[in-house]
């Protein structure tokens, strides 16, 4: 591990832990626990070389924490805070392990899928974390029994919040420090790069939710009800906002920035009395926007889903399925006394140039002839790959016998290609069809196929059409 990667976690470890220890609202227990998150994501990146600057960053603060507290060296403390720092350490190093492996060798399943099974790994790590740390506490303080009746819920409930809104900016910085490209992270941030890069409407609406926390606040200071305290929840919808506009790396800073600003204000506004509303509605947020970020990635894939059924690949061109979407879009704008044709052609012979010089040849030979065709064609006119080594060449207001004329306008067209020293004459035969009034596109095509077998029978290299 690079010198630098160990120095920065090790010290963002020891100065989260800090500034934990500002947002705690009663012994040992913090609002929300930074460095759970840290140690989490640390394993999570940097896998097992995750392991010495945690363990040394909570030995550190425990050792020096106790020390402080019991005015001097004992040996106890060390082998507590030795302890200590081995239970957290084993715990998130499991869980960040556990959702490394995850994460990467499940990288096809659906992204809820995976959401889920991380949030399940960070309540079941936190949760180990918790209880080994309380019994490590109980052991050095005797006071094995309330500590950890009273403590644990509220010590869980801090440190998963902890991890959930941490992990993500780290598997943002930790590999961008490290130098490293993790695909299996990339994917949640894939969206990112084609949201706005426009910062302003992110800040508007991460200010409306610190003007929403700061207002309950102020409100719960001075109004002495415990029920104000749960309007905070309200902040859940700017948060969400965010997570379905904005790039996922800010979604991330959102929520870093509202929980701490929740964490902060629970002790700067005096309102700890409700510190435990404050922090389950963190632990709700966290959690839901968390799961949110599904929303613009499954659109993600749904966009990208729609590309695929609509260009072909290999040409680019429209697919049968666009083809269709155009045509009856066409055909219904259309008044009753226009006329639209459609020719179907199948190249002639080309499972022999697959057969003698190889489908990447064959592929070219599609892709070069798709080409070709487009600059012929009139901007009116759909060129389509139907399907195979079949295209479909949509005219819109020519009648049959227009089209039967333009048909044969392009076969004469069809080019000689020159692919790897190959001269590769393309022919093809045409099958021409008006488009009836009340047929399906299925119909059509139908009939379109039938006049293009007609050609082929007839000896190729001809325009056929249909009765
Ligand atoms: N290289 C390549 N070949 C394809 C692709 N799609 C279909 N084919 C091939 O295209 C050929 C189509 O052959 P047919 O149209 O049945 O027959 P043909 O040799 O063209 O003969 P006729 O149509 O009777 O003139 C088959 O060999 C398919 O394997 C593709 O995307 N790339």
């Amino acid at each position: 591990m690079k010198i630098s990667t160990f120095v920065f976690v090790f010290a963002l470890w020891v100065s989260s832990f800090y500034a934990s220890n500002l947002m705690a609202y009663a012994e040992f227990i913090s609002l929300w626990y930074m460095p759970a998150g840290v140690s989490f994501a640390a394993f999570l990146v940097l896998g097992k070389r995750g392991f010495f600057p945690v363990f040394f960053g909570i030995w550190f603060v425990s050792f020096h924490f106790q020390t402080q507290f019991e005015n001097g060296f004992d040996p106890t403390h060390l082998a507590t805070s030795l302890l200590f720092s081995l239970v957290h350490t084993l715990s998130y190093g499991a869980g960040g392990l556990t959702a490394r492996f995850w994460l990467s060798h499940y990288v096809q399943k659906p992204m809820p899928l995976k959401i889920i099974g991380l949030l399940v790994i960070f309540i079941v790590s936190a949760l180990f974390a918790t209880f080994s740390g309380l019994l490590v506490w109980a052991y050095a303080t005797d006071d094995y029994q309330n500590i950890i009746a009273d403590g644990w819920f509220a010590w869980w409930l801090g440190d998963l919040i902890g991890v959930i809104v941490v992990t993500p900016i780290l598997t943002i910085i930790l590999p961008k420090l490290t130098g490293q490209k993790l695909s299996w992270i990339e994917i949640f941030f894939e969206h990112d790069k084609r949201l706005s890069p426009n910062y302003a409407s992110f800040i508007v609406k991460l200010s409306l939710a610190i003007v929403i926390i700061i207002s309950i606040m102020l409100l719960d200071h001075a109004i002495d009800h415990p029920g104000v305290a749960y309007f905070i929840f309200f902040l859940a919808i700017p948060q969400l906002w965010i997570v379905f506009t904005e790039r996922t790396s800010r979604a991330s800073i959102s929520l870093l920035v509202i929980t701490s600003v929740i964490a902060f204000g629970v002790g700067l506004f005096n309102v700890t009395d409700q510190a435990i509303t404050y922090q389950f509605a963190l632990f709700v947020m966290a959690f839901m926007a968390y799961f949110a970020i599904t929303v613009p990635a499954l659109a993600q894939q749904n966009n990208a889903l729609k590309e695929l059924a609509m260009l072909d690949l290999l040409t680019q061109l429209p697919t049968r399925w666009l083809t269709k979407t155009l045509v009856e879009q066409v055909i219904k704008s259309s008044k009753p006394n226009q006329n639209h044709s459609l020719a179907l052609f199948d190249i002639d012979r080309f499972a022999l140039i697959n057969n003698e010089y190889g489908e990447d040849v064959g592929d070219k030979v599609l892709q070069q002839l798709s080409a070709i065709l487009k600059t012929e064609l009139r901007d009116s006119e759909i060129l389509s790959r139907y399907r195979g080594d079949r295209f479909i060449v949509f005219m819109p207001n020519l009648d049959l016998s227009q089209a039967q004329q333009r048909a044969e306008e392009i076969r004469r067209k069809m080019p000689v290609l020159r692919i790897d020293e190959l001269v590769l004459p393309i022919r093809g035969s045409f099958g021409v069809v008006q488009v009836q009034f009340g047929e399906s596109f299925d119909e059509t095509i139908q009939r379109a196929q039938q006049a293009t077998s007609e050609a082929k029978q007839k000896g190729r290299n001809k325009v056929v059409v249909a009765v």
